[in-house]
Parts: structure tokens; sequence; C-alpha cells
């Protein structure tokens, strides 16, 4: 990410667009497949969460002063609290690491954040900011039940059930606010809500599935709920530790089977949304398809979850995904589901050539 050009807490949408690359696949995709304004107010909107994620993830600060500090952030984000976002910026500053990565750069540029969310259409305002509110309320709870262990340990399947939903739930909701504005007949708004949360959990379980070894080695997070593991002898502490390889692994797949559950109502979410307000298909569809692709490769690796080398899709899979889902219709969703999920998508187009 290019140095900034505005001045401190300046509205500036091109840096969004810019930093919104730097730190999430996801959004970085689908940022660019929308059109305006969905894709400057997803954009910014996800730069809002992305903040308090960020914070949540951050294994060095104290479980306490992370508390506090979202709490801070959540009445900066709030209209009818006074606190001034710039209160969040001096409660994070003396956590924001010497050495900046694009996360912390969004962090400490959460004030041109704010002002250029202010500059957004107000009733896109009022779509994002409950959303928001609601993930911070979740993450400061989550950080504050786990105090005592330093990190976040999960429980059982109803607390990783719940933690998703604050982590990607929430931004489902956000996505689905935008999209049902306006006239939008409430038949189908309702099918959207009814599916939202389930696409956002099925994209957050698939990322707990395949970053098993990096949540615990560099954040000191363990999603796979302790109950699980405790079924195949295993303690949490010793999640990636070798000798738990394949009972680890074993719940790695539990865990993508779960994820596995959502697919059907992610799907229909694509195939019930409305392409207006500069809505596209391609948008989210290449998450989708590419978190089947991710379960597919987790199907037959799941122990590289538990090691540096990590569960991904190929690039060119990625690429072979995009370019499908640029003209994609929605009575093909099912078919190329049914493809990804047995082979590779590049090799799949490649043999029927
Ligand atoms: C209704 C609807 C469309 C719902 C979907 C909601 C949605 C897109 C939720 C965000 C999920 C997520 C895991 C983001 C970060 O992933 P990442 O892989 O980009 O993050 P990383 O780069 O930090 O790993």
């Amino acid at each position: 990410m290019s140095g900034r050009e505005h001045g401190p807490g300046e509205a500036d949408l091109a840096w969004c667009h810019e930093a919104v690359q730097g730190v999430s696949r996801t959004f970085a995709l689908t940022v660019d497949v929308l059109e305006e304004p969905m894709a400057s107010q997803i954009c910014v909107g996800y730069l809002l969460c992305r903040v308090a994620d960020t914070v949540e993830d951050a294994g060095h600060i104290p479980p306490e002063a992370q508390s506090d500090v979202l709490r801070t952030y959540r009445r900066a984000i709030d209209p009818d609290d006074e606190t001034e976002i710039g209160a969040f910026r001096e409660a994070v500053d003396e956590w924001l690491p010497a050495e900046r990565d694009d996360d912390w750069t969004v962090v400490a540029e959460a004030p041109t954040i704010a002002a250029t969310f202010e500059e957004l259409d107000p009733e896109a305002q009022e779509a994002i900011v409950p959303p928001v509110l609601e993930m911070v309320d979740g993450m400061a709870m989550f950080v504050d039940r786990h105090a005592t262990e330093g990190g976040l340990r999960i429980d059982d399947r109803d607390e990783l059930e719940q933690y998703c939903y604050y982590a990607a739930g929430t931004v489902g909701n956000l996505i689905t606010n935008l999209l049902t504005r306006g006239d939008v007949a409430e038949e189908r708004a309702d099918r959207l809500r009814e599916t939202a949360e389930e696409f956002g959990l099925l994209l957050q379980l698939v990322n707990v599935s395949k970053d098993v070894y990096d949540d615990y080695t560099e954040e000191n997070n363990v999603y796979l709920p302790a109950e699980w593991l405790e079924a195949e002898g295993v303690e949490q502490e010793r999640v990636v530790h070798p000798e738990n390889r394949e009972s680890s692994a074993r719940v790695v797949d539990r865990t993508a089977d779960y994820a596995r559950s959502f697919l059907d109502d992610a799907q229909a979410y694509l195939e019930t949304m409305p392409l207006s307000n500069g809505n596209t298909m391609e948008a989210w569809t290449v998450p989708y398809l590419l978190a089947v692709g991710t379960l597919r490769e987790l199907g037959s690796r799941p122990e590289d979850a538990l090691t540096e080398t990590g569960v991904k899709v190929s690039r060119q899979e990625v690429f072979a995904v995009m370019s499908a889902a640029s003209d994609v219709g929605r009575d093909s969703l099912a078919e190329l589901r049914q493809t990804i999920a047995r082979t590779p998508f590049h090799r799949a187009v490649g043999s029927a050539d």
C-alpha cells in the first residue's frame, strides 16, 4: 500500500480502494468486480469491519486492553454516541506495531475510513452501521469471555457458530442491508435475510478449517472446538503438534463438513440476490466457488491445514474461476459447484476444450 496523500482524518475514497486490496483476498476480488455505488459501499463498509477484526486478532494486545479498544471503536462508530473516531485512534496508538503491515495501516487510518464513510449516501450508512456495531460487540464479548486463556479457545460447535456469526454472518447482513434497499419484493428480501448469515458462516468456516496452523502460531487462537478435539484425544494447546497430526486432521475434516452444510443456503442467496445498485453476480460467485474449491482441497489433504504448507486453491484455478464467474448465470451455479467440488476448475475447463 502506498503512503497516504490525505491529511490526518480526511476522507479519501481512492485510498480506501487501495487499502482493501492489501487486507482481504475475498474483498479485493469482490470490490474489483462490483460496480458503483456498491463497490465503494462494500469497500468502506468492509474496512470498518476489518479495523475491529485486526484488533481482535492481535496476539500482542492484552485482552483487557483489547476489549477497551474495541468498545471505544464501537462508541466512535455509533451515530448515537458522541465519541469521536479520534478517541479510538488515541486508544489504539500504543498498540500499533513499529512496522505497520497493511492491516495495521488500516487500523491507524481508521479516522480516514470513518470520514470516507460519512461521505457515503446516508441510506447506505444506515444499512452499514448496525451490522458493524453487532460485529464489534460480539468481538469484544469473545475477547472478554476468553480473557484468561490468552487467545480465543472455542469450546463447542455452538460457540464456533456464534463466533462465525459475529465475524462473518454480520458481514452477510451488511451486504444484504445494502442489497435490499429500495425496490425489492418482500419475499425476495426475506429469502436473502434467511440465507445471508449462512453465506458468511460458509466463508468463515472454510477459513477456520484451512488456517489452523497460522491462527494458532501467529494469533494464539484455536477455533477448532475443544469438544471435537477432545473426542479425538487432542488438547487444544497441542492442536498443531506433529504427534496429533492425524487426530487433529479428523477435526479439520469435521469442521469442513460443517462448512459444507451451508453451501445450499449460500447458493440460494446467489440465485436470489438483485443485481441493482452496482451489485454483480460475479462479485459473490467468486468467493462462493473458491470456497467450494478450498473444501475440495481440504477433503483431500486436511493435515496440510495443520502445518505451514496450508490449504489453498492454486492461482491457475483462481483465474479460471474468476473468468467463468465473469459471465455466470444463476442457472449455471449448481453445475459449476458440482464440477469444482470434484476437479480443480482450470483442469476441468482445460479438458473440456
Ligand atoms: C451474503 C454474503 C455475500 C455473505 C458473505 C459475507 C462475507 C463475504 C463475509 C466475509 C468472510 C471472510 C472470511 C472474509 C475474510 O476473508 P479473506 O480470506 O479475504 O481474509 P484474509 O485474506 O484475511 O484471509
